[in-house]
């Protein structure tokens, strides 16, 4: 008795100490669960990616042979040791014959897949949203690259810090990081795919500046006082999981240097459309199959699951709506340009979702807003418009174009505070603010998906 006694009179005088042990304690019990619970859970994955590549082949078959295109800077450099952790050992247990190809430096993903020649089955990328978009820019800025894009399925697997493809292709497991990394590589090996859109981002040509190649995109743009917000939610990591919020509150107060709270653009929009004579051109998606072409990839092309091919003639159906052209001059501090891949509505027409919220915004509502995202929540622009084509000329970007240095830009923005953020993330990657062309690139590219959780 008089032990415990003396041992409640520690604690009670040792209190903030008491505190830490608590707290240090909860977490880590509560940290050997998580880590035990994955290991069996990656044990599970493992038992059925071997499954898999057991089964007894045909003798004339090759093994499938995929590319991992590998970001290691993704996710604050621990994306190669995730890779190896969690998705490597699937794909080799499961007999598929890889080549990981680990990226140098920004770009190189794109850089690499515009010149590869390696006969492979699929294309894998291993890293975030960014990368994603560069190997698909990389695809797409190929000679043969439509034509390659539409049939050749690309996987990705989610090891950088924000996958937003890849949450929504595995929505199930979207909370989970290392179940996300699991059901992103079984889905490479069971091949399900399906095809997504590309939104194509052209540089819009201005006195003597060429527009330069497009960039291609699969979730989106984003622009303003809450993209500019996220960017910086590192800058308070000693907040640990709370950074976000902190962000929030922190550029709300000091935000008027650093932040853009207020732009204009004017916007030339016109309406999606279903197919007709007017849009076939443009849209690959309408038509029928190109023949076999004798490149790269189609070396072992006798895999082609789920090829999107239309069966009705578009050429001949017409929708006067088509042609329209509308016109908007907006002016917000929060803009954003969405395709389908990322938006929770099932949408039966093609559409890129244009969305905007009010001019000003306050520092409650900023905040209150903020949190509400943090939270999982979808964010709440009341302006919304559906569009299959948008053009925009920021008008602070092309001011920004006329005179080369940025000081003087500043003087011309009327409402514009000093040092204005004057970055836009496409796809989470930034890009300077420039007038540009986003077209709707309908079922461009297949991507391997899960129809359901493969593990519980
Ligand atoms: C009120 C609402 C205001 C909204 C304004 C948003 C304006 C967004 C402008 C975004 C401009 C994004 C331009 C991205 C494309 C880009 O910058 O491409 C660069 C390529 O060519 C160069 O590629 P490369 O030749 O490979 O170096
Ligand atoms: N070897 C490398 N070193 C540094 N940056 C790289 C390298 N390879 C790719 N990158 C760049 O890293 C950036 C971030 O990649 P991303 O896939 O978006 O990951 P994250 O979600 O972690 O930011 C991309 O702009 C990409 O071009």
């Amino acid at each position: 008795m008089a032990k415990i006694v003396k041992i409640f009179e520690t604690l009670r005088n040792n209190w903030k100490k008491s505190v830490f042990g608590t707290v240090a304690l909860v977490y880590g019990v509560d940290y050997l669960m998580y880590s035990y619970e994955s290991r069996q859970m990656m044990r599970a994955y493992c038992e059925a990616a071997r499954e898999i590549g057991e089964a007894p082949m045909p003798v004339d078959c090759r093994p499938r042979h995929i590319t991992v295109i590998l970001n290691p800077a993704a996710n604050k450099r621990k994306a190669k040791k995730e890779f190896e952790e969690y998705c490597a050992p699937l794909l080799y247990l499961a007999g598929l014959s890889v080549n990981v190809v680990v990226t140098g430096k920004e770009g190189q993903a794109r850089t690499l897949i515009e010149k590869l020649e390696e006969a492979t089955d699929a294309i894998v990328v291993a890293g975030g949203d960014g990368t994603l978009s560069e190997a698909v820019t990389g695809l797409l800025r190929r000679e043969d690259g439509t034509n390659v894009a539409r049939k050749m399925p690309l996987g990705v697997l989610p090891v950088g810090k924000t996958n937003s493809i890849a949450k929504h292709l595995f929505s199930q497991s979207a909370d989970d990081r290392i179940k996300l990394l699991a059901e992103a590589t079984m889905a490479v090996i069971l091949e399900a795919s399906k095809p997504l859109d590309v939104i194509k981002f052209q540089v819009l040509p201005t006195d003597g500046n060429e527009g330069g190649k497009p960039v291609y995109g699969l979730a989106g743009l984003e622009w303003g006082a809450f993209r500019d917000t996220n960017a910086r939610r590192d800058k308070y990591w000693y907040f640990g999981g709370l950074r976000g919020y902190a962000a929030y509150i922190f550029a709300g107060f000091k935000g008027e240097k650093t932040i853009t709270w207020n732009v204009q653009a004017n916007m030339e929009y016109s309406p999606p459309c279903n197919g007709c004579s007017n849009c076939y051109e443009q849209r690959l998606d309408l038509h029928p199959d190109q023949a076999q072409s004798k490149s790269w990839w189609s070396a072992f092309g006798k895999r082609q699951p789920g090829s999107v091919v239309p069966t009705v003639d578009y050429r001949g159906k017409v929708n006067e709506d088509c042609r329209t052209v509308r016109k908007l001059d907006v002016a917000t501090s929060d803009f954003s340009l969405i395709s389908s891949n990322v938006s929770k509505e099932h949408n039966k027409v093609p559409q890129l979702q244009v969305s905007f919220g009010p001019e000003h915004v306050s520092y409650n509502d900023f905040v209150k807003e903020g949190w509400r995202r943090e939270n999982g929540e979808d964010p709440s622009r009341p302006c919304k418009i559906l569009a299959k084509e948008v053009k925009l000329w920021p008008v602070q970007a092309v001011k920004h174009q006329d005179n080369a240095t940025a000081s003087s830009t500043q003087d011309n923005i009327p409402t514009g505070p000093k040092d204005i953020e004057k970055w836009i993330s496409i796809d989470n990657e930034d890009y300077e603010v420039k007038a540009v062309h986003a077209t709707l690139l309908p079922n461009l590219v297949k991507m391997f998906y899960s129809p359901h959780v493969i593990i519980k």
